[in-house]
């Protein structure tokens, strides 16, 4: 087969290298002004393709959370940039799982589920559907008809990844998505994580504490300090921009 009849893939020609969902150039971010501000990124440069299975890791502090929010991009790096090549509508194509509680607390499980479809346009009966089968899958359908606040943590969190993946998104941004989970439950939510975004061809970034969700993973990036280190990781020349 010569290049010129390559078979399309959904980033692009079979014969090509995937696309770039996000890519981040000498980025920092900086939070506050004068003597008190915190530096919580800097100068990281990183690229995110389809396929990426990529855990970040690092203490408590070291930036995960506001790294991840700059890819998604929910925040603005303070300096540097961040772009997403061969993503055409953002808001809908790059799910977050985040940290803290997100449900609506007047919709039950899955009308919060289905909510983002339902913003997005489509039909009420698909977007329920689709709503039940993230629950189902997530084995959590019983919960359905209950009120965030009737969810214990560990559950809101199984909701709240249950939303993401109804959603379909191409880059799947997760930030402790496991942290209220006892081990089976973790483990059920990485299995759905992984799978779904193989179903999709997205890329899926997790931070993570949790040595055994890392384990997961493909790749892993720890941060220091709002730096990325390990030198040893087979991505650190992509990360570097060495690589195209
Ligand atoms: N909104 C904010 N205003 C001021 N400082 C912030 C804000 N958000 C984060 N920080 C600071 O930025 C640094 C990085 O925080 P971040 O939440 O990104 O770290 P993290 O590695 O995700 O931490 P954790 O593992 O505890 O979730 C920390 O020093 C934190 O106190």
């Amino acid at each position: 087969m010569t290049g010129d009849t390559a078979p399309a893939t959904r980033f692009g020609r079979a014969d090509r290298e995937p696309g770039i969902l996000a890519e981040c150039r000498d980025v920092a971010r900086t939070y506050g002004k004068g003597p008190t501000a915190v530096v919580a990124v800097h100068g990281i440069t990183c690229r995110i393709r389809p396929g990426l299975r990529l855990a970040v890791t690092g203490p408590s502090g070291s930036g995960k959370s506001t790294l991840l929010h700059l890819i998604a991009g929910i925040d603005r790096p303070t300096a540097g940039t961040v772009e997403w090549p061969d993503l055409h509508h953002r808001a809908t194509e790059v799910g977050v799982v985040f940290q803290g509680p997100s449900l609506l607390p007047a919709l039950d499980a899955t009308e919060n589920v289905a909510l983002p479809l339902l913003l997005a346009g489509e039909p009420e009966d698909e977007a329920f559907r689709r709503a039940r089968s993230a629950l189902g899958r997530l084995a959590i359908d019983d919960l359905g008809g209950k009120l965030p606040d009737e969810l214990s943590g560990g559950q809101a969190q199984r909701v709240a990844v249950a939303r993401v993946l109804a959603a379909r998104p191409l880059l799947i941004v997760a930030d402790e998505p496991t942290g209220q989970l006892d081990h089976e439950s973790a483990e059920r939510v990485m299995t759905v994580l992984a799978a779904t975004a193989d179903e999709l061809g997205a890329a899926l970034v997790v931070a993570t504490h949790d040595p055994f969700v890392a384990a997961r993973l493909g790749q892993e990036w720890t941060m220091r300090d709002g730096r990325l280190h390990g030198a040893a990781d087979p991505g650190l020349a992509e990360r570097n921009g060495e690589t195209r």
